[in-house]
């Protein structure tokens, strides 16, 4: 479904990512782990052109994303979540989630704004709730629901769990993998939180200094400790 071949990206006359070679298959659950500054949301912000200026090739379907711009790959069936999660702040959840809907792929009903929202348990009690009075995990699944307003078939989740208390985290977890299960949905999630990124994910990839430095499953991370040590502790 996505496939990412010796992708460069560059701030200005940073090179940030260097070769970035990956492949997600249709509803596959992907953690893409890294410390800060590594690369992880700039990366993301490179599949969405969003940011990055990059070279390398990125196919969606089998087709070349080169030179589409953001809005074209959204109707495709991507979406991305940023880490900001840029809640409208003086319009309500419902309002935030329908606002949404117009990332729809061509020829594809969007979910209702209630429809979204009674996925995730946090959602429908405060759907009348402006978007400057929420906590920060609301905030959260407002901003997952609003990526899944567009019927994506990739989901990309820029550090989701930052800043949210455990019991929050754990729900989000077990939410977002019951949403990908019915859906059939791609995941590409950056994390620092380990157990979140394992609670929803298949397999993993980890970057560090722009560069994929490890591919594999989970037990495989778990039976080489070294990773952890070497490239995620801070
Ligand atoms: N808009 C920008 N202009 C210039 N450099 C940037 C920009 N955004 C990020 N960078 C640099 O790119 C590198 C990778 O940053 P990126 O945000 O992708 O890392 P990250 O792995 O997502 O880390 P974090 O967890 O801190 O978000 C860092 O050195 C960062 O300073």
């Amino acid at each position: 479904m996505l496939e990412i071949d010796k992708l460069d990206a560059f701030y200005g006359d940073s090179h940030i990512l260097h070769a970035v070679s990956l492949t997600i298959a249709a509803g596959e659950g992907v953690a893409l782990l890294g410390r800060n500054g590594a690369g992880k949301s700039t990366l993301l912000k490179a599949l969405m052109d969003a940011g990055p200026r990059t070279r390398g090739t990125i196919r969606f379907d089998g087709v070349d994303l080169t030179g589409e711009p953001t809005h074209r790959r959204a109707r495709r069936g991507i979406a991305l979540v940023p880490e900001d999660r840029r809640i409208f702040p003086h319009v309500s959840v419902l309002e935030n989630l329908e606002l949404a809907r117009h990332a729809c792929p061509p020829g594809v009903t969007p979910p209702t704004p209630q429809e979204v929202a009674a996925q995730f348990s946090l959602l429908p009690p405060i759907l009348e709730r402006r978007g400057d009075r929420l906590s920060g995990g609301q905030q959260q699944m407002v901003a997952v629901g609003r990526g899944l307003m567009a019927r994506p078939r990739l989901l990309m989740l820029d550090e989701p769990a930052e800043g949210l208390a455990p019991v929050i985290v754990e729900d989000m977890a077990r939410e977002i993998s019951a949403v990908r299960r019915r859906e059939n949905l791609a995941l590409l999630v950056t994390e620092q939180n380990i157990d979140f990124a394992r609670a929803c994910t298949d397999r993993l990839l980890i970057i560090d200094s722009g560069a994929i430095v490890f591919s594999g499953d989970w037990r495989t991370f778990d039976a080489t400790p070294d990773l952890e040590a070497r490239y995620l502790a801070v």
